[in-house]
């Protein structure tokens, strides 16, 4: 099943419960104008309510980028601060809505992912990168240093190495981007859709209510020290515990019965 939900942002979704979000600005890199923003914020606001969807897959038209960031004719057009702050503003909330989803979503990188389009993949729960795939924060090179996109990417891989892409607007491999733990499998080019669909298809057949609160849960815990984190873990674990669909699987495995079907309770 497909659906266009606008020009620039491609909705499929298949029978499997898993939802494929397009950047479709091939001509551009699939840079990241503003409408494009606001296509994505669409979506994910209209999934974030979607119970049959327990996955998204954010992928990219064309086989130059995943994305080059924040449109850089849009940027140019205008020197006016309000309108680069709605901007900013709008495209750090559409970056912070992948987290609070209740679905993983996971980013489907070919061809070059940079400034914003980078921010992009350290935004999303997971990322399958292909093998030739590249990945930067190279506003620098433009001129303009990668604010916003520091904040994602300095949490993906740490201090050190973000601040070396940040300063030297360098692109790195998909391996170097693995090793740093910006993605979390690289697979060969001609891999890449088969591999991305096979991962989301497991993850949406997982019960959706354990994988939906324990995203938040690893999310909000990944920002308290490791102390409140147990505390809050802890709480989370005893409540998970109680749910039909823990009940019932751990009760299928303890009495060697084929797994249940999750209900979502
Ligand atoms: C907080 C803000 C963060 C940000 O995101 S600021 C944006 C920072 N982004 C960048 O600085 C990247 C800009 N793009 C590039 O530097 C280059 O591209 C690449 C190194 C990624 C690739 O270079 P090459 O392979 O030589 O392609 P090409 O000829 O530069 O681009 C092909 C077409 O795509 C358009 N394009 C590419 N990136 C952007 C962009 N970010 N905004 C607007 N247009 C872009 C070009 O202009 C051109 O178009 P045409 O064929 O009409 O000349």
């Amino acid at each position: 099943m497909t659906a266009a939900s606008n020009e620039s942002v491609l909705l499929r979704r298949d029978e499997s419960r898993v939802a494929f979000l397009t950047l479709n600005r091939p001509r551009a890199m699939n840079a990241l104008s503003g409408e494009l923003i606001d296509a994505l914020q669409t979506e994910f606001d209209r999934l974030a309510g979607d119970a049959a969807i327990r996955c998204v897959v954010i992928e990219a038209q064309g086989d130059r980028a995943f994305s080059t960031g924040h449109d850089l004719r849009e940027v140019a057009s205008t020197r006016d601060y309000a309108f680069h702050h709605s901007l900013m503003t709008r495209c750090s909330a559409m970056m912070l809505s992948i987290g609070r989803l209740p679905q993983p979503v996971i980013a489907k990188v070919k061809a070059v992912a940079t400034a914003a389009g980078c921010q992009l993949v350290a935004a999303c729960d997971l990322a399958v990168a292909s093998s030739d795939a590249t990945f930067a924060t190279s506003g620098i090179n433009n001129g303009l240093f990668c604010g916003t996109p520091s904040v994602a990417v300095g949490r993906n891989i740490g201090p050190k190495r973000a601040l070396d892409m940040l300063f030297t607007g360098t692109f790195v491999d998909a391996a170097t981007a693995m090793r740093d733990g910006l993605v979390s499998r690289v697979v060969p080019a001609a891999d890449l859709d088969r591999e991305t669909k096979a991962l989301a298809e497991r993850i949406a057949s997982q019960p959706p209510q354990q994988i939906a609160s324990g995203k938040a849960m690893f999310r909000k815990h990944m920002e308290m020290n490791v102390e409140q984190a147990y505390a809050y873990a802890t709480d989370y674990m005893a409540g998970a515990i109680q749910r039909e669909d823990a009940q019932a699987g751990i009760d299928a495995f303890v009495n060697k019965r084929p797994k249940p079907d999750w209900t979502g309770k």
